[in-house]
């Protein structure tokens, strides 16, 4: 058994890596940091772990970390551009579940992330973690920029039309719901039970940090610049991403063959399920899974195409999808320990 290493293992992600790494045939949860509980067992801050996981919780220590074979870092972004490039000099591979190794233009952070980005070269480096579009680069990266939640819905219910040239790259219009889990443990106001139950707003309207992050990967499949107008909300649900995306085709293709290409695309993906009309993805049905949910129809009165896509934002939106990264980079069968 490899020893994996979770930096932030008492936050909602690495809470779920810590579950899934304990059912892992090839790994084990080894090390596991903590500023605020350190000194206590994870079964301790998350009692479901009692006789699964009782490792105790310590303050990150960089020898420590090099003892193990593989690193996850689950720290809030901002946080991590600082704690990753030392995770990197331990030489051991590493997926950061942060935003902050995901824009390949470093100018960007100041504007949508609020801080100023030092590290280039290892932006450089990084391989932006989504399996169905970036599978063999992963596979020989050092450092793994995991996907956002709402931006792992969005591509991978795009990534055909794009790749295909079929829709209007300049007129993309996603509206994403989450639920509050995707704002991570930490209380915060907006996130207090009587502030958000009974309740469902948007939030971060043309603004949010990861509109860029959406068209720097769709530009990169569409090899064309692309513009998206992204709208998230907040459902008052612990877990789970629906988006609901409208484009314009070129009004020359028929429902049945935008489908065919998305079978041509995601026919072999073990994570992908198509749902066939009169199915539509529902959050419920890929809770606790790395499954995306994806349909869609197109609207011959108006001429409009909408795709459906269901995540679990900490799964296939964060966790999940990690050690499906992981999985890529140790050269093991990619649903191991995730099926
Ligand atoms: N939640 C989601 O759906 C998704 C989250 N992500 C990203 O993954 C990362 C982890 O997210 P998530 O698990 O939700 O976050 P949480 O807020 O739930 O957890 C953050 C973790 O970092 C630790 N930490 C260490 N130092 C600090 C600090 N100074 N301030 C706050 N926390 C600190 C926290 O606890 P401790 O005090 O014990 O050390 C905790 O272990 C984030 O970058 C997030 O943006 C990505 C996709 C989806
Ligand atoms: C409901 C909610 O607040 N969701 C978070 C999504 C966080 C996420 O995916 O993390 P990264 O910032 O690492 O991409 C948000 O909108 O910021």
């Amino acid at each position: 058994m490899l020893k994996v290493a979770i930096i932030g293992a008492t936050g909602y992600t690495g809470r779920e890596l810590a579950g899934i790494l304990a059912r892992h045939p090839h790994v084990q949860p080894t090390y596991l940091t903590s500023e605020s509980f350190a000194g206590q067992r994870l079964s301790d801050v998350y009692p479901q772990f009692r006789s699964v996981v009782d490792v105790t919780l310590e303050k990150p220590d960089m020898d420590k970390v090099a003892e193990c074979d593989f690193i996850f870092s689950a720290l809030p972004h901002g946080l991590s551009v600082d704690t990753v490039p030392q995770l990197v000099s331990t030489g051991k591979k590493v997926v950061d579940l942060s935003g902050d190794f995901r824009l390949k233009d470093g100018g960007l952070y100041a504007d949508w992330y609020g801080y100023e980005h030092n590290q280039p070269q290892l932006l450089a480096n990084s391989v932006y973690g989504l399996p169905e579009v970036n599978r063999q680069q992963i596979k020989k990266a050092d450092l793994v920029a995991n996907p956002g939640c709402y931006p792992t819905s969005v591509l991978l219910a795009l990534k055909p039309l794009l790749a295909e040239g079929v829709v209007d790259p300049q007129d993309i219009i996603v509206d994403a719901k989450s639920g509050v889990s995707g704002a991570g443990r930490s209380p915060k106001l907006p996130f207090h039970f009587p502030e958000c139950t009974e309740n469902f707003k948007a939030y971060k309207v043309a603004g949010h940090q990861h509109t860029p992050e959406i068209e720097q990967e769709l530009a990169a499949v569409a090899k064309e610049q692309v513009l998206v107008t992204f709208t998230p909300h907040l459902v008052p649900m612990i877990r789970g991403i629906l988006s609901t995306i409208y484009l314009r085709t070129s009004g020359k293709l028929s429902e049945t063959e935008i489908w065919s290409l998305f079978e041509k695309h995601y026919g072999d993906e073990p994570f992908i399920r198509l749902l066939k009309a009169p199915a539509l993805p529902e959050t419920k049905f890929v809770s606790g899974s790395n499954f995306c949910d994806i349909s869609l129809r197109l609207e011959e009165r108006t001429g409009r195409l909408i795709v459906l896509s269901a995540i679990d934002n900490l799964m296939k939106g964060a966790a999940s999808q990690a050690v499906q990264n992981m999985n890529l980079m140790m050269g093991w069968p990619e649903e191991t320990g995730l099926k």
